[in-house]
């Protein structure tokens, strides 16, 4: 028989052991099978066997059953459980048959043979055991192929469910983006317009809600329209140039344009454009972003203008005055020629402002702005400078006379009535005028020469116009150095007071003196108040020496008291300033206390002038110190508005009438009348007559004579210093 497959394992020829512990069946086996194309082991016994096992491959035992040391189930159990893949056969005698059936039943060996066999049956056995090892061989390479293609199909699987998997999310995520994109371009506050780039006239395919809320235009009106409707008619604009460039070079582009929305209004558009591309890499689309910017511009020209000009009245301010100033410079240098420059002040705007308020105060600024701007050319520059200060700069003025003319027509103009606020009011304006290049070769100083030709106008008397002059300028050099001077005599207490008496007609008693201060300087000597007073009216000066004034007087009164004098009044002179400062009642109170003087004694001495500047407000400060005691004078009687109703108004003890008044009676009549009135009308008032200045007995008797009251001048004393006063006071009372 030929069994050429069962032969062969794996390529390679099947190895048979034969193990007994007969030779004689070895060799007639070996004999059996020699022929065959089958690889042969002998052993006599299962220690061998179980050797040659472990030294080559073994397809197939065939085994003894009754060996002496090991028997053939013992090797064979030991053969199972080493090499389970070899078949075991056993060759059993019919006395061992029962077991070896139980052993092949229970897979232990693969058959039997039993001896003595039949040569063709074993070989058929063998080769069917071959074969069928041979098979479940193959059928577990091919099991085990099977389970590895299973294995990588199942990977294969997987993986794809997997991609599937992520791709489904990608998907997803995309679409959620999708959305997310729709709606940020729908709630943008930005308008978003997509236009077709492929359809002539680049068409509008989309606008999301912002374009209507900026533009007014619903989507439907204006889907499939070119988007240059919204210039209007408004086409030269450069920006609209760089956007067409754009579209057509197929680049992004951006430009800040004015468009129109569809009630006409205006808006600034601050648009950006930028192409959208397919996969093939064409510009199918343009994407505009628009950005209303109406309120940003309108702020930007606000702040420019604020940066220019004067919020309140229009006028241009001390910026734009400058570049002004710099550019009539180098004109007048470069044509060699003149121009002039007019600094103006308004007369008296405080007090507008400090008795009506600022509004009102704001009001006549503006409409004193309007008037000078009707007195010159529209090109000419007029400039609010400061508070109530302007500066006119006029390139077409080059001599005296036509700059005269022009500060003329202003002061006219400024000078007009007004009504504000039920008031009637008059504006007057103080002008200074300066020439380029002989007043000043630069701005600063042809800036600072007109100033102080302003001040020579003030000096003059207000509301005029005066032209820069050296000699002025000396004088406001003097000023600067006074008013330096004067703060250094506060500093070194150079000044002093001195004391005039007032005589009691009634009682011919001195009943006060009257404190008048001096400057004791060091050089110059004693310097009367009409020296230094005005000018330290004018810089807040009066408010420390008037106050050093107040304590000196009032403790010298009380030293006086103390050193057994007779109780005087002391009045003391109170300039408006002082007056109208917030704190003056607590000053006096102040004073009061830190001297000791009882406020009965203290006699305040204001002019017409102090009170007039705000009634209202020194009727109550008048009041509340009348109040606590102390006396007020109306001083200068006569000289300014004299109207009856202030003495009605004011809380006035004495009524001093001015020296002016009293020089020339009994001799001039209209003096004799006024002074009778006066004193008429003042004991009317239930007021005490002081008259000032008085030098004769003429002046006495006649004043005497006619019920007047006090009388204060140098018949009776010049103003003495302390000591002397002192003395008179000692010898007269
Ligand atoms: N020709 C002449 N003059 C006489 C005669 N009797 C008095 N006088 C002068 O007339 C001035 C009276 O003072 P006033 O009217 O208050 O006028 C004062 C007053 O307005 C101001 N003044 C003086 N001292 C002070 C002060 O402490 N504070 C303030 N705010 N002003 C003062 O200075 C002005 C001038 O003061 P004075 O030079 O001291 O001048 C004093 C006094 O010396 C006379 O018979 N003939």
């Amino acid at each position: 028989m030929n069994f050429p497959q069962s032969s062969m394992t794996n390529g390679r020829r099947a190895a048979l052991l034969f193990v007994d512990d007969d030779t004689t069946v070895l060799k007639a086996l070996r004999r059996l099978f020699r022929h065959e194309n089958y690889t042969l082991y002998l052993a006599e016994g299962g220690a061998e066997g179980l050797t040659v096992m472990q030294e080559h491959v073994v397809d197939l035992v065939i085994c003894d059953m009754r060996m002496p040391t090991m028997s053939g189930a013992e090797f064979l159990a030991q053969a199972l459980e080493q090499w389970p893949e070899t078949v075991r056969i056993l060759l059993t005698g019919y006395a061992d048959l029962q077991s070896t059936i139980e052993a092949v039943n229970k897979g232990r060996i693969y058959s039997y043979c039993t001896k003595p066999w039949d040569d063709e049956e074993l070989k058929l056995l063998v080769h069917n055991a071959l074969q069928q090892k041979h098979l479940r061989e193959e059928q577990e390479r091919l099991s085990a192929i099977i389970r590895q293609q299973n294995d990588e199909l199942k990977a294969i699987n997987e993986h794809l469910e997997e991609k599937v998997e992520q791709r489904t999310a990608e998907l997803e995520q995309a679409n959620k983006n999708l959305l997310l994109h729709n709606q940020a371009i729908e709630a943008a506050r930005n308008g978003i317009t997509i236009t077709d780039a492929k359809q002539a006239g680049n068409p509008l395919v989309y606008a999301n809600p912002a374009f209507k809320r900026i533009t007014g235009y619903d989507l439907a009106e204006v889907l499939g329209r070119n988007l240059s409707f919204l210039q209007g008619g408004d086409h030269d604009q450069p920006g609209l140039e760089s956007l067409r460039t754009a579209i057509r070079r197929q680049t992004a582009g951006y430009a800040v344009v004015r468009n129109y929305r569809k009630d006409g209004s205006l808006f600034w558009n601050e648009l950006a454009i930028a192409p959208i591309k397919n996969a093939n890499d064409e510009v199918t689309h343009f994407v505009g972003i628009i950005d209303d910017i109406t309120e940003f511009k309108t702020n930007q020209a606000q702040l420019e203008y604020r940066a220019s000009y004067d919020d309140l009245t229009g006028l241009v301010n001390r910026n734009l005055l400058n570049d002004r100033l710099d550019n009539a410079i180098s004109t007048a240098q470069r044509e060699q020629k003149v121009f002039c420059l007019f600094f103006m002040d308004l007369d008296d705007f405080k007090v507008i402002n400090d008795t009506m308020g600022h509004s009102v105060g704001d009001e006549f600024l503006k409409i004193i702005a309007g008037r000078l701007m009707n007195c010159v050319r529209a090109c000419d520059s007029v400039a609010r400078y400061g508070g109530d200060e302007f500066v006119f700069v006029c390139p077409s003025i080059a001599k005296t006379d036509d700059a005269a003319l022009i500060a003329a027509r202003i002061i006219t103009e400024v000078s007009q009535p007004l009504q504000l606020n039920g008031h009637t009011l008059q504006g007057a304006i103080s002008i200074g005028i300066g020439f380029y290049p002989e007043d000043g070769l630069n701005k600063e100083t042809l800036l600072q020469h007109a100033d102080t030709a302003m001040y020579d106008a003030k000096d003059k008397g207000r509301n005029t116009f005066s032209f820069y002059t050296e000699a002025f300028n000396q004088r406001l050099m003097q000023r600067l150095t006074l008013e330096e001077d004067l703060r250094q005599a506060l500093r070194l207490d150079q000044f002093v007071v001195y004391y005039q008496p007032k005589f009691d007609l009634h009682s011919e008693q001195i009943n006060g003196v009257e404190a008048l201060l001096r400057w004791n300087h060091p050089e110059k000597g004693l310097i009367p108040p009409d020296h230094f007073i005005p000018l330290t009216e004018d810089t807040d000066l009066i408010l420390p020496i008037g106050e050093w004034v107040l304590h000196t007087a009032c403790l010298q009164a009380k030293a006086w008291q103390l050193a057994g004098l007779p109780a005087i009044n002391m009045a003391i002179n109170v300039s408006p300033k002082q007056l109208h400062g917030p704190t003056f009642d607590q000053t006096i109170t102040r004073v009061l206390l830190q001297s000791g003087l009882d406020a009965r004694f203290l006699d305040l001495e204001v002019t017409e002038g102090a009170v007039m500047l705000d009634p209202d407000k020194i009727a109550i400060t008048l009041t509340r110190l009348k109040d606590i005691g102390i006396r007020i004078s109306m001083d200068d009687f006569g000289t300014g508005y004299s109207s009856l109703s202030y003495l009605k108004r004011f809380p006035f003890d004495n009524l001093k009438i001015d020296k002016a008044f009293i020089n020339d009676i009994p001799l001039d009549e209209g003096d004799v009348t006024l002074v009778l009135t006066i004193i008429a009308m003042a004991h009317n008032f239930k007021l005490k007559v002081v008259a000032e200045g008085v030098e004769t007995q003429a002046q006495v008797d006649f004043l005497a004579r006619n019920g007047c009251d006090e009388i204060q001048g140098y018949f009776f004393s010049r103003p003495l210093p302390a000591a002397e006063m002192e003395q008179l006071l000692k010898q007269t009372n």
